[in-house]
This record gives C-alpha cells, sequence and structure tokens, in this order.
C-alpha cells in the first residue's frame, strides 16, 4: 500500500470520509485522495515523495504558488509577536485599507475566517438593511456551507449528488430562490412577481463551483440594473474570483459594481481569512456600529493578516495579472490543440488565472445544462492519467482550476505532454 492508502485507511477510522472538507474525498473520480506533506512553487508533494504540478493551489488562494518566501516570512515576523489577540490590531486596519483600495466598491469591509462566514453575515446583513427574507441564487453555484445556500448549490455537494442538503430546514430553504446561471430573463420574470420580498441576489460572477463558467454578455450588467429597479442588494461572491481574474477582482474585470462583495482564499494567502463588505450605507448595519450582529474570536487573526496582506502587495505588482493570464492561455491552447489532434471533443473556459475543462462537443459553456451534458467519466480518466504524468488537476468535474505566477515554462510543458500522452490513451479507450 502507498503511504497515501495508509493513512486514508487510519484517516476513515475518526474522520467522516477521511477528509475534512466533501471535494477533497476522489469521490467522483474514484481511487484514494493524495496526502500531501509538501508544496514549494508550483509543485505539491505527496506522502509518497510524488511531485505534481498542481492546478488545484488550495482551491484558489496559493495564486504566488506555494511557500512564497516573503509571506512565510511575514508570517514568522508575526509569530514572534503572538498568534492572536482578540482584540484590535494594526495589521487589520492596514488590511481594510488596502482591500478598500483595491476595491473601490469596498467602503467598509469586516474580517472573518472563512468564504463561508462572509456570505452567511453578507447575507444576514443584506436581509437587515433590506427588512426582507427572500433571497436569490443560481444553480450549481457554491457560497459556502450555511444553511440558506446549500440550495441547489455546487462544488462538492454538486459533485457527491446531494445539491440541497439534508438538515436545512424547509422554513429556511423557502426563503431561497434558485434560478438559471446565466438567465436574465428568469432573473428578471421573478423579481417582476416578488422583487418587494427579495433581499439581495448573490453570485459567483464566474461561476468557479460546477467547473468554470464565465458569465454570458449582458447577466452581470442585467443583475445590476434589476437590483436597482427592484432595491435589492447584489452581493458578488468573489471569494473565488476576488484577486485572481483581475487586481480588482470580477467586478474590475467586468466593469461592475456590486452593493456588498464577498473575499476569501486569496485574502488569506493561504491562512483561513475571508471578509465581506461593500457600500457604507449598508455596511452601517453591522454592530457595534448597527444592530446585525455579526462577531468572530478569531477574526483578523494577526498571522493570516500578515500572510494576506503580504499576498495582495507583491500581486499588485505591474503586470502580475497578465502574465498569469497568460500563463493560463498558454495551457488552454496547449490542451485544446493536443485534444483536437487526438480528436477528442473538448471545450476550455478561462477568465484570468481560472480555468475550466470539459469532454463535450458544445462550442461554448454557458449553462449549468452545458456542464451537466459534459462527459464527467471521460474527466475521471483524464484526471488519473494526468496524475500518472504528474499533473494534479481538482479531483472533480465540478471544479474551476486555478493557475500561480510560480507557473512557468517547466511546468507548461510537463503539463502537455502529460496531456498528450493522456488524450492518447483516451483515444485508445
Ligand atoms: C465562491 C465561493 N464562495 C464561498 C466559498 C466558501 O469558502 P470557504 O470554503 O472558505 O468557507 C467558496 C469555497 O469554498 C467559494 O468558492
Ligand atoms: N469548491 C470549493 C471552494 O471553492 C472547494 C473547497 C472546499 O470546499 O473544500
Amino acid at each position: 500500500m502507498s503511504r497515501s492508502e495508509t493513512l486514508f485507511a487510519n484517516a476513515q477510522k475518526h474522520i467522516p470520509g477521511g477528509v475534512n472538507s466533501p471535494v477533497r474525498a476522489f469521490k467522483s473520480v474514484g481511487g484514494t485522495p493524495l496526502f500531501f506533506k509538501h508544496a514549494i512553487g508550483a509543485y505539491v508533494t505527496d506522502e509518497d515523495d510524488k511531485r505534481y504540478v498542481d492546478y488545484v493551489g488550495s482551491w484558489g488562494p496559493m495564486i504566488l504558488g506555494h511557500s512564497h518566501p516573503d509571506v512565510l516570512d511575514a508570517v514568522r515576523r508575526q509569530l514572534e509577536h503572538g498568534l492572536s489577540y482578540g482584540a484590535p490590531t494594526a495589521l487589520e486596519v492596514e488590511m481594510a485599507d488596502l482591500v478598500c483600495s483595491l476595491v473601490p466598491s469596498m467602503e467598509m469591509v469586516r474580517m472573518v475566517s472563512s468564504g463561508t462566514e462572509a456570505t452567511m453575515s453578507a447575507i444576514r446583513l443584506a436581509r437587515g438593511f433590506t427588512g426582507r427574507d427572500s433571497i436569490i441564487k443560481f444553480e450549481g453555484c457554491y457560497h459556502g456551507h450555511s444553511d440558506s445556500l446549500l440550495v441547489k448549490a455546487g462544488s462538492g455537494a454538486l459533485t457527491l449528488g446531494v445539491p440541497s442538503s439534508p438538515g436545512v430546514p424547509a422554513a429556511f430553504a423557502q426563503h431561497t430562490l434558485t434560478l438559471p446561471f446565466n438567465d436574465i430573463d428568469a432573473v428578471e420574470k421573478t423579481l417582476a412577481e416578488v422583487g418587494n420580498e427579495v433581499a439581495c441576489i448573490i453570485v459567483e460572477p464566474v461561476a468557479g463551483n460546477m467547473n468554470c463558467v464565465p458569465p454570458a454578455p449582458g447577466f452581470l450588467e442585467g443583475l445590476r440594473s434589476l437590483c436597482d429597479k427592484h432595491g435589492v442588494v447584489l452581493i458578488f461572491d468573489e471569494v473565488m474570483t476576488g484577486f485572481r481574474v483581475a487586481l480588482g477582482g470580477a467586478q474590475a474585470h467586468f466593469g461592475i459594481t456590486p452593493d456588498l462583495s464577498t473575499f476569501g482564499k486569496i485574502i488569506g494567502g493561504g491562512m483561513p481569512v475571508g471578509c465581506f463588505g461593500g457600500k457604507r450605507e449598508i455596511m452601517s448595519h453591522i454592530a457595534p456600529l448597527g444592530p446585525v450582529y455579526q462577531a468572530g474570536t478569531l477574526s483578523g487573526n494577526p498571522l493570516a493578516m500578515a500572510a494576506g496582506l503580504t499576498t495582495l502587495k507583491l500581486i499588485s505588482r505591474p503586470g502580475f495579472h497578465a502574465e498569469l493570464t497568460d500563463y493560463t492561455s498558454r495551457m488552454l491552447d496547449g490542451l485544446q490543440q493536443r485534444a483536437d489532434a487526438a480528436g477528442i471533443p473538448f471545450v476550455t473556459t478561462q477568465v484570468g488565472g481560472m480555468f475550466g475543462l470539459y469532454f463535450s462537443g458544445a462550442d461554448s459553456i454557458v449553462t449549468f445544462q452545458d456542464v451537466m451534458s459534459s462527459d464527467a467519466d471521460r474527466f475521471k480518466r483524464f484526471f488519473h492519467l494526468m496524475l500518472d504524468g504528474g499533473v494534479y488537476l481538482a479531483p472533480s468535474a465540478y471544479e474551476a482550476g486555478f493557475t500561480s505566477i510560480a507557473h512557468g515554462d517547466k511546468e507548461l510543458a510537463i503539463t502537455l505532454d502529460a496531456a498528450e500522452r493522456a488524450f492518447a490513451q483516451l483515444k485508445l479507450a
């Protein structure tokens, strides 16, 4: 048995399913999840000492690559001063100022410890601000695992086939209206009927939890104008896209200003961090300024702030996102060429350093149905062939992929060589 197999067998004794987050379990691709012990730059190393070019990047945060020396130094420096105080720090003030300067729609920001907390709190705030109970989300979008948002959700919920989780009271779920992503007519119709009951629309501006689906032209613009018309709070969940598809997030990339935004992943530089924020008028309703309660023992944790601040400063250098985008495009072009040469129907999607791979004959991927019509069995075989070739992709056909600035020509060659062999094998199968 490999070390990963032994560890996985042991893990299952006391950890449900052997993992601390369902998407890690390889359920939809089969086989044993890899247990990692080391990560540096574009690579992760498993417990059996096999190294892989990594396109998961801890599900998005590692935009600088793993173990960036400046980030590690910042954490080490902070370590000497204590792990947590449960009191305000200068680092939090610096973080709030930086986030608000990088993302102009953020006039005020509250730090939390995960993306789930960020979206859950933003929803509560939108409800408290508007005095309305209903929310609109989109099928296949994932906004963390809070009750109101685990309805027709993406990510592990979709992968495991339980997009609407047991344990969510029907009374909660009835306030969550779920509409098709990229279908602005459905939003218009719903708001025309019940607009005065809807507190907010929450959307992943690039859907990244049902593989990667960019917004159709006019979709985000339509959401903005419909929210204005019906007094609905527009929330961009930028936990995944924030600081990745552009320094100012998807809202900068697409030029749409939401009322509230949520961030996670990159903002913590690999440490557990999230935040929500936006218009001062709305954020002023959060305690202790206003009556909507929200709190956290470890919120604004100094180690996490040190890692996040250093990451945000490093990715602010001119040209960073253009380089990230360029690598991603070259990698996807290379995959497409090799799939075409092997005669394998294959489509890719990309926004900046975020991408999707589909075994599909469709011209483009726009809807949830497009995603679900792609060949997940073929992806499963591709995933394992790529693993054999030293490339670690997200272990699900319903997760986006991520590149880092540490990915360069060497990693491109490893990836494309592995893919060429994988497509050839798929053709034979
Ligand atoms: C768009 C989006 N929102 C929210 C979350 C929840 O974040 P977390 O896993 O940090 O709770 C995630 C990822 O899990 C995400 O991709
Ligand atoms: N798709 C999820 C978040 O982006 C993956 C992370 C997780 O839930 O473990």
